[in-house]
């Protein structure tokens, strides 16, 4: 099958070159920087000029915009990138009777009631980025192409930026640091994130068309994620929990973002793993 990746260049795009290595599967690895083959998927005569070339079956898409306080300013990018362009990602898969792997977000939701959320459960996001990847859904299933969209939550991994690195960075420099406990989720690991993407490709069931959640299995609050990245880096910060308001922000986040992973588990036949036994891993590559 002949696989199209874009935003190669981010998190889940370097996962997915690992995936791809060990595949028999023919993958073009796609960007709009780091050297990758250009690809702006905002341009929807580009993308379909490279799905007919080099005959595409599938797209999974892994760039986004992804910086959550910018995009309360940046609204009309983030749009474009998280929304049209995904429809036109789905529009060029629909012409070629191709499938789309798409990836959203657990800010889809609000976040106000603590219990799992599972992927029939209304949406409100509270802030733009969360809004625009939920168009971006709303686009891709508008086209009526053979779609799978996993909501994912906290991605971390040794590439780009992330919460993890942010934390190893402050962990080692400052004496103290205040971090939030009242906004509760799961970590998730990229490598993780791309190893399910390719079992999903590689047991062949890209017609299992909707929405699925997938994160790391357990839960625990920013604050909780960040003591265990500084004890796992051997680092020695005094972290204290704080509220929201105390942490000032543009924009709302979910008090309670969890995500419920039956769906995806039991369709694709996929285990998951703990969120600290992946943290572990991610810190060992990044101290290589
Ligand atoms: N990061 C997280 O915590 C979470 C992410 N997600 C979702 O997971 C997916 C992957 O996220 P992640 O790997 O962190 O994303 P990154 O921000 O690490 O990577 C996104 C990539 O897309 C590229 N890109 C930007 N504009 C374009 C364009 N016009 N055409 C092609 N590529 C472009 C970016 O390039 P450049 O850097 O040059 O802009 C970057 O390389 C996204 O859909 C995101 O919304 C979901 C939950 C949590
Ligand atoms: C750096 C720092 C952050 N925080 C808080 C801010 C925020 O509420 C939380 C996490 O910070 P971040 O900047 O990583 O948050 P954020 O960019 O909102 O992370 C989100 O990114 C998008 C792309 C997603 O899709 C989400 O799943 C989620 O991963 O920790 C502190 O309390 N203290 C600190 O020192």
């Amino acid at each position: 099958m002949n696989i199209l990746v874009t935003g190669a260049n981010g998190q889940l795009g370097h996962e997915m070159q690992s995936v791809a290595e060990k595949s028999g599967d023919k993958f073009v690895f796609t960007d709009v920087a780091g050297g990758y083959e250009r690809l702006d998927i905002t341009d929807v005569e580009a993308v379909r000029r490279m799905v007919a070339e080099r005959e595409i079956e599938v797209i999974v898409n892994c760039a986004a915009y992804t910086n959550v306080d910018k995009a309360e300013t940046d609204v009309e990018l983030a749009d474009m990138l998280n929304n049209k362009a995904a429809g036109n990602l789905a529009q060029a898969m629909k012409e070629v009777d191709g499938t789309l792997i798409h990836v959203s977000t657990d800010y889809v939701f609000q976040g106000d009631r603590n219990v799992p959320c599972r992927e029939e459960w209304p949406t409100n996001p509270l802030g733009v980025y969360g809004k625009t990847k939920l168009a971006g859904e709303k686009s891709i299933e508008a086209t009526g192409c053979k779609h799978i969209i996993i909501r994912t939550a906290w991605l971390y991994s040794k590439w780009g930026k992330n919460f993890v690195k942010t934390m190893q960075n402050l962990t080692a420099t400052r004496d103290t640091l205040k971090v939030v406990f009242d906004q509760v989720g799961t970590p998730t690991y990229a490598g993780d994130l791309a190893a399910v993407i390719g079992h999903i490709i590689g047991s062949g069931q890209l017609d299992k068309t909707g929405v699925y959640h997938f994160s790391n299995e357990g839960v625990c609050s920013w604050f909780d994620f960040a003591k265990a990245i500084c004890e796992l880096s051997g680092n020695t910060c005094d972290i204290q929990p704080c509220y929201s308001e105390e942490f000032p922000s543009p924009v709302e986040r979910p008090h309670f973002s969890v995500l419920d992973k039956s769906k995806l588990k039991s369709t694709f036949g996929v285990t998951v793993p703990y969120w600290t036994d992946s943290l572990k891993k991610c810190i060992a590559e990044l101290a290589e």
